[in-house]
Protein backbone atom coordinates (compact mmCIF):
# COMPACT_ATOMS: atom_id res chain seq x y z
CA UNK A 1 0.00 0.00 0.00
CA UNK A 2 1.08 3.53 -1.22
CA UNK A 3 1.23 6.08 1.66
CA UNK A 4 -0.47 9.32 1.60
CA UNK A 5 1.70 12.85 1.95
CA UNK A 6 1.12 14.30 4.70
CA UNK A 7 -0.83 17.31 2.78
CA UNK A 8 -3.89 14.45 2.30
CA UNK A 9 -3.63 12.92 5.09
CA UNK A 10 -6.48 15.06 6.82
CA UNK A 11 -8.43 14.86 3.72
CA UNK A 12 -11.54 13.11 4.05
CA UNK A 13 -12.47 12.95 0.57
CA UNK A 14 -11.46 13.46 -3.19
CA UNK A 15 -12.67 15.00 -6.05
CA UNK A 16 -10.44 15.05 -9.38
CA UNK A 17 -11.22 16.72 -12.72
CA UNK A 18 -10.93 14.32 -15.08
CA UNK A 19 -9.53 15.98 -18.27
CA UNK A 20 -5.58 16.88 -17.63
CA UNK A 21 -5.72 15.80 -14.31
CA UNK A 22 -6.73 11.80 -14.51
CA UNK A 23 -6.48 11.16 -18.66
CA UNK A 24 -4.14 12.75 -20.73
CA UNK A 25 -7.26 14.52 -23.17
CA UNK A 26 -6.64 17.91 -22.50
CA UNK A 27 -4.26 18.27 -24.97
CA UNK A 28 -6.82 15.95 -27.70
CA UNK A 29 -9.07 18.79 -26.69
CA UNK A 30 -6.72 21.64 -27.19
CA UNK A 31 -5.72 20.48 -30.80
CA UNK A 32 -9.28 20.03 -31.94
CA UNK A 33 -10.08 23.47 -30.28
CA UNK A 34 -7.52 24.97 -32.60
CA UNK A 35 -8.17 23.36 -35.54
CA UNK A 36 -12.04 24.77 -34.89
CA UNK A 37 -11.13 28.34 -33.64
CA UNK A 38 -8.28 28.80 -36.55
CA UNK A 39 -11.04 28.01 -39.28
CA UNK A 40 -13.10 30.45 -38.25
CA UNK A 41 -10.64 33.03 -37.55
CA UNK A 42 -9.24 32.61 -40.89
CA UNK A 43 -13.36 32.65 -42.58
CA UNK A 44 -14.13 35.80 -39.96
CA UNK A 45 -11.66 37.58 -39.39
CA UNK A 46 -11.85 40.04 -36.09
CA UNK A 47 -11.72 44.00 -37.25
CA UNK A 48 -8.92 44.49 -34.86
CA UNK A 49 -5.49 43.25 -36.79
CA UNK A 50 -3.96 42.40 -33.61
CA UNK A 51 -6.85 39.53 -32.80
CA UNK A 52 -6.47 37.85 -35.49
CA UNK A 53 -3.06 35.41 -34.70
CA UNK A 54 -4.28 32.24 -34.65
CA UNK A 55 -5.40 30.25 -30.96
CA UNK A 56 -2.46 29.22 -28.72
CA UNK A 57 -2.59 25.66 -27.16
CA UNK A 58 -1.29 26.76 -24.17
CA UNK A 59 -2.12 30.16 -23.30
CA UNK A 60 -5.36 30.20 -25.07
CA UNK A 61 -6.28 27.21 -24.06
CA UNK A 62 -5.26 27.80 -20.35
CA UNK A 63 -7.09 31.29 -20.22
CA UNK A 64 -10.18 30.97 -22.35
CA UNK A 65 -11.27 27.65 -22.87
CA UNK A 66 -9.82 24.90 -19.87
CA UNK A 67 -12.18 23.38 -17.56
CA UNK A 68 -14.91 24.85 -19.34
CA UNK A 69 -18.20 23.86 -20.97
CA UNK A 70 -18.25 23.47 -24.40
CA UNK A 71 -19.99 26.61 -24.76
CA UNK A 72 -18.75 28.47 -22.60
CA UNK A 73 -15.20 27.58 -23.68
CA UNK A 74 -15.97 28.90 -27.13
CA UNK A 75 -17.89 31.75 -26.02
CA UNK A 76 -15.00 33.24 -23.83
CA UNK A 77 -12.45 32.57 -26.66
CA UNK A 78 -14.27 34.13 -29.42
CA UNK A 79 -15.67 37.23 -26.86
CA UNK A 80 -11.97 37.63 -26.51
CA UNK A 81 -11.21 38.18 -29.89
CA UNK A 82 -13.64 40.56 -30.17
CA UNK A 83 -15.93 38.67 -32.40
CA UNK A 84 -19.86 38.67 -31.94
CA UNK A 85 -20.89 36.11 -29.41
CA UNK A 86 -24.07 35.05 -31.42
CA UNK A 87 -25.26 31.74 -30.05
CA UNK A 88 -25.47 30.64 -33.74
CA UNK A 89 -21.50 31.31 -34.03
CA UNK A 90 -20.69 29.98 -30.66
CA UNK A 91 -22.69 26.91 -31.37
CA UNK A 92 -21.13 26.57 -35.26
CA UNK A 93 -17.30 26.71 -33.42
CA UNK A 94 -18.76 24.32 -30.73
CA UNK A 95 -19.57 21.49 -33.64
CA UNK A 96 -17.06 21.99 -35.72
CA UNK A 97 -14.81 21.51 -32.21
CA UNK A 98 -16.88 18.01 -30.97
CA UNK A 99 -16.41 16.48 -34.46
CA UNK A 100 -12.77 16.81 -34.85
CA UNK A 101 -12.23 15.85 -30.88
CA UNK A 102 -14.13 12.53 -31.23
CA UNK A 103 -12.47 11.84 -34.69
CA UNK A 104 -9.33 12.05 -32.43
CA UNK A 105 -10.12 10.47 -29.72
CA UNK A 106 -11.23 7.83 -32.34
CA UNK A 107 -7.69 7.14 -33.83
CA UNK A 108 -5.71 8.15 -30.75
CA UNK A 109 -7.49 7.13 -27.67
CA UNK A 110 -6.58 8.17 -24.55
CA UNK A 111 -4.38 7.04 -21.43
CA UNK A 112 -4.87 7.85 -17.68
CA UNK A 113 -1.68 9.29 -16.15
CA UNK A 114 0.63 6.74 -14.17
CA UNK A 115 1.31 9.00 -11.37
CA UNK A 116 -2.57 9.98 -10.74
CA UNK A 117 -4.28 6.61 -10.60
CA UNK A 118 -1.17 5.78 -7.78
CA UNK A 119 -2.42 8.86 -6.13
CA UNK A 120 -5.91 7.33 -6.33
CA UNK A 121 -4.96 3.49 -5.75
CA UNK A 122 -3.36 5.17 -2.39
CA UNK A 123 -6.77 6.77 -1.67
CA UNK A 124 -8.79 3.92 -1.83
CA UNK A 125 -6.63 1.91 -0.02
CA UNK A 126 -6.43 4.42 3.36
CA UNK A 127 -10.55 4.24 2.97
CA UNK A 128 -10.41 8.05 1.39
CA UNK A 129 -13.36 8.29 -1.24
CA UNK A 130 -12.71 9.62 -4.34
CA UNK A 131 -15.00 11.25 -7.29
CA UNK A 132 -14.63 12.40 -10.93
CA UNK A 133 -15.80 16.00 -11.40
CA UNK A 134 -15.56 17.43 -15.25
CA UNK A 135 -17.45 20.12 -17.31
CA UNK A 136 -17.30 17.33 -20.08
CA UNK A 137 -19.93 15.43 -21.27
CA UNK A 138 -17.25 12.96 -22.28
CA UNK A 139 -16.01 12.40 -19.04
CA UNK A 140 -17.62 8.78 -18.36
CA UNK A 141 -16.24 7.46 -21.90
CA UNK A 142 -12.52 8.86 -21.04
CA UNK A 143 -12.50 7.22 -17.46
CA UNK A 144 -13.95 4.36 -19.18
CA UNK A 145 -11.60 4.24 -22.33
CA UNK A 146 -8.52 4.71 -19.60
CA UNK A 147 -9.77 1.90 -18.01
CA UNK A 148 -10.21 3.93 -14.65
CA UNK A 149 -13.38 4.47 -14.23
CA UNK A 150 -13.94 1.71 -11.33
CA UNK A 151 -11.47 3.54 -9.43
CA UNK A 152 -13.79 6.56 -8.30
CA UNK A 153 -17.04 6.38 -6.59
CA UNK A 154 -18.70 8.89 -7.86
CA UNK A 155 -19.05 11.10 -11.40
CA UNK A 156 -20.34 14.35 -12.24
CA UNK A 157 -20.25 15.01 -15.92
CA UNK A 158 -21.63 17.78 -18.26
CA UNK A 159 -24.55 16.09 -18.85
CA UNK A 160 -25.09 15.25 -15.09
CA UNK A 161 -24.11 19.64 -14.66
CA UNK A 162 -26.54 20.56 -17.28
CA UNK A 163 -29.17 18.36 -16.22
CA UNK A 164 -28.81 19.94 -12.48
CA UNK A 165 -28.57 23.26 -14.13
CA UNK A 166 -25.29 23.19 -12.18
CA UNK A 167 -23.36 26.38 -12.99
CA UNK A 168 -19.67 26.01 -14.55
CA UNK A 169 -16.38 26.77 -12.98
CA UNK A 170 -14.96 29.13 -12.26
CA UNK A 171 -18.22 28.16 -9.80
CA UNK A 172 -18.12 25.72 -7.65
CA UNK A 173 -21.20 23.98 -8.62
CA UNK A 174 -19.32 20.87 -10.00
CA UNK A 175 -17.56 19.66 -7.04
CA UNK A 176 -20.08 20.87 -4.40
CA UNK A 177 -22.01 18.54 -6.02
CA UNK A 178 -19.56 15.75 -6.52
CA UNK A 179 -18.28 15.87 -2.54
CA UNK A 180 -22.47 16.21 -1.45
CA UNK A 181 -22.38 12.68 -3.31
CA UNK A 182 -19.37 11.11 -1.40
CA UNK A 183 -21.45 12.35 2.10
CA UNK A 184 -18.31 14.96 2.67
CA UNK A 185 -18.18 18.57 3.44
CA UNK A 186 -15.99 20.78 1.30
CA UNK A 187 -13.98 21.81 3.97
CA UNK A 188 -13.17 18.49 4.57
CA UNK A 189 -12.31 17.52 1.31
CA UNK A 190 -9.38 18.43 -1.82
CA UNK A 191 -9.83 19.46 -4.92
CA UNK A 192 -7.61 18.35 -7.64
CA UNK A 193 -7.27 20.61 -10.90
CA UNK A 194 -4.75 22.03 -14.03
CA UNK A 195 -7.63 24.68 -15.17
CA UNK A 196 -7.08 27.77 -14.08
CA UNK A 197 -10.75 28.40 -13.91
CA UNK A 198 -11.40 25.25 -11.78
CA UNK A 199 -8.54 25.70 -8.92
CA UNK A 200 -11.11 28.93 -8.85
CA UNK A 201 -13.56 26.92 -8.29
CA UNK A 202 -12.05 24.99 -5.90
CA UNK A 203 -11.34 28.21 -3.74
CA UNK A 204 -15.25 29.50 -4.04
CA UNK A 205 -16.11 26.00 -2.81
CA UNK A 206 -14.08 26.16 0.34
CA UNK A 207 -12.43 23.21 0.11
CA UNK A 208 -10.20 22.38 2.76
CA UNK A 209 -7.00 21.80 0.02
CA UNK A 210 -7.05 23.03 -3.65
CA UNK A 211 -4.37 21.12 -5.15
CA UNK A 212 -2.87 22.59 -8.93
CA UNK A 213 -1.53 20.43 -11.26
CA UNK A 214 0.97 22.26 -13.72
CA UNK A 215 1.14 19.93 -16.73
CA UNK A 216 3.79 22.40 -18.09
CA UNK A 217 1.39 24.39 -20.58
CA UNK A 218 3.87 27.42 -19.94
CA UNK A 219 7.24 28.54 -18.25
CA UNK A 220 4.49 30.45 -15.17
CA UNK A 221 1.62 28.00 -14.96
CA UNK A 222 2.46 26.84 -11.60
CA UNK A 223 2.26 30.59 -10.43
CA UNK A 224 -0.89 31.23 -12.13
CA UNK A 225 -2.51 27.87 -11.24
CA UNK A 226 -0.89 29.58 -7.48
CA UNK A 227 -2.53 32.50 -8.17
CA UNK A 228 -6.21 31.48 -8.86
CA UNK A 229 -6.54 29.72 -6.10
CA UNK A 230 -4.47 26.29 -5.83
CA UNK A 231 -2.84 25.87 -1.96
CA UNK A 232 0.02 23.77 -3.47
CA UNK A 233 1.31 22.73 -7.37
CA UNK A 234 2.65 19.88 -8.53
CA UNK A 235 4.06 18.51 -11.91
CA UNK A 236 2.48 15.03 -11.23
CA UNK A 237 0.03 13.82 -8.81
CA UNK A 238 2.29 11.01 -7.74
CA UNK A 239 4.16 13.84 -5.47
CA UNK A 240 1.15 13.25 -3.38
CA UNK A 241 2.20 9.66 -2.52
CA UNK A 242 4.47 9.22 0.41
CA UNK A 243 7.94 8.68 -1.35
CA UNK A 244 6.56 10.59 -5.05
CA UNK A 245 9.17 11.91 -6.57
CA UNK A 246 8.79 15.13 -7.32
CA UNK A 247 9.91 15.73 -10.46
O1 LIG B 1 -16.28 17.23 -23.98
P1 LIG B 1 -17.15 18.46 -24.00
O2 LIG B 1 -18.50 18.23 -23.38
O3 LIG B 1 -17.22 19.08 -25.35
O4 LIG B 1 -16.46 19.52 -23.04
C1 LIG B 1 -15.27 20.13 -23.46
C2 LIG B 1 -14.47 20.75 -22.34
O5 LIG B 1 -14.25 19.79 -21.32
C3 LIG B 1 -13.46 20.25 -20.23
O6 LIG B 1 -13.31 19.23 -19.28
C4 LIG B 1 -12.10 20.67 -20.71
O7 LIG B 1 -11.32 21.17 -19.65
C5 LIG B 1 -12.26 21.73 -21.79
O8 LIG B 1 -11.03 22.07 -22.32
C6 LIG B 1 -13.14 21.20 -22.91
O9 LIG B 1 -13.30 22.18 -23.90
Amino acid sequence: MTPLAPALREVRAVVFDTDGVITDSAKVHAAAWKVAFDDYLRAHPPADPDQRHPFDVRDDYLRHVDGKSRLDGAAAFLAARGIDTSEETVRTVAEAKERLFTARLRDQGVDAYPGTVRLVRALRAAGVPRAAASASRHAGELLSRAGVLDLFDALVDGGEAARLGLAGKPQPDLFLEAVDRLGVAADRAAVVEDALAGVEAGRRGGFALVVGVDRAAGPDTGARLLRHGADIVVRDLGELCAGGEPK
